[in-house]
């Protein structure tokens, strides 16, 4: 299901949440990258039919968000995991995925106990379905909230800092799952981890205070800090200029990384740009200062 946002506003009485977002979402894996505060949720919050914008359009599928009939069509489509799910904390991961799926309307009793089991297991929970969710973990937390945005087989899912506050195995495994579910449907990610991003995403976009700033494949925001991105090997200070993306101490020296549009230390080696520097050049570019 792809989407299509043109000129959206939002504004919560003052502060303006989106100034006028244009963007195109085809399906697949989506990256959806910001700094706090940059609007991501506030966009996610309208996909997900939750909140309405203050002008400009968004079609989903065909389905304009703007009438009722278009909200619903979507609504019934699509799988949002939003930044805090409430989970019931007595309740068992089968029995709140049971709870949802009621509420989603899934009627038949065998049916969704069935799709229940099968994302159970695909989400690695089956062992622990009869556990309460007050036990569960972060990451186990984080696994049945995608399981319920999945029960359904929505053609969107819509997830929102899905691994923010996860260890590095439990982050790595919750987007493999992600990765894995984009295959017939539309998966928009947001989040402010670049890795995130560099591992599951061929796409992305990235928003800085309420606009769209890069739209395309993730390459290219790689490419935005190609020949400004530096390696300076010193017992000194940090170098001065640009900003310095990693600090590694080894016997010789500290070995600093810096995204820099001019040569930060006349010792200084440009080297290949990872995403991450990339995304930095683009937000210098973008919010200067
Ligand atoms: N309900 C609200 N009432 C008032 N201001 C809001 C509301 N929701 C969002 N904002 C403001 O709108 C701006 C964008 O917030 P939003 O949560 O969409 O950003 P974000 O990119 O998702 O950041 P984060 O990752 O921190 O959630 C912020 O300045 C925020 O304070």
């Amino acid at each position: 299901m792809d989407i299509t946002i043109t000129g959206l506003r939002r504004k919560f009485g003052r502060v303006e949440a989106l100034r006028g977002v244009d963007l195109t979402v085809p399906g697949g894996m989506f990256g959806l990258l910001g700094t706090n505060g940059a609007g991501k949720t506030t966009l996610m919050r309208i996909l997900a039919g939750v909140l309405p914008p203050t002008s400009g359009r968004v079609v989903v599928g065909g389905n304009d968000l703007a009438t009722r009939a278009g909200r619903l069509a979507v609504q019934r489509r699509l799988g949002y995991l939003p930044q805090d799910l409430g989970l019931y904390p007595d309740l068992s991961a089968h029995e709140f995925l049971d709870y949802i799926g009621l509420l989603k309307g899934l009627d038949d009793d065998t049916a969704r106990r069935r799709q229940i089991g099968e994302l159970l297991d695909m989400v690695g929970l089956a062992d622990v379905a009869r556990r309460k969710l007050k036990g569960f973990s972060g990451g186990m937390r984080r696994r049945v909230g995608i399981a319920q945005a999945l029960l359904g087989d929505p053609a969107l899912v819509v997830v929102d800092e899905p691994t923010a506050g996860l260890d590095p195995e439990e982050r790595i495994r919750f987007r493999t799952l992600l990765a894995g579910i984009a295959g017939h449907r539309t998966v928009l990610l947001s989040t402010h981890i670049v890795e995130d991003v560099a591992q599951t995403c061929q796409e992305a976009a990235v928003m800085a205070k309420g606009t769209v700033v890069f739209t395309g494949p993730v390459s290219g925001i790689v490419e935005r800090a190609q020949g400004a991105t530096w390696e300076v090997v010193t017992q000194g200070p940090p170098p001065s200029t640009g900003v310095v993306v990693s600090a590694v101490g080894r016997a010789g020296g500290t070995h600093y990384r810096v995204v820099s549009a001019t040569k930060p230390d006349p010792a200084a080696v440009a080297v290949q740009p990872s995403l991450e520097e990339g995304y930095v050049a683009l937000m210098r570019e973008a919010v200067p200062g």
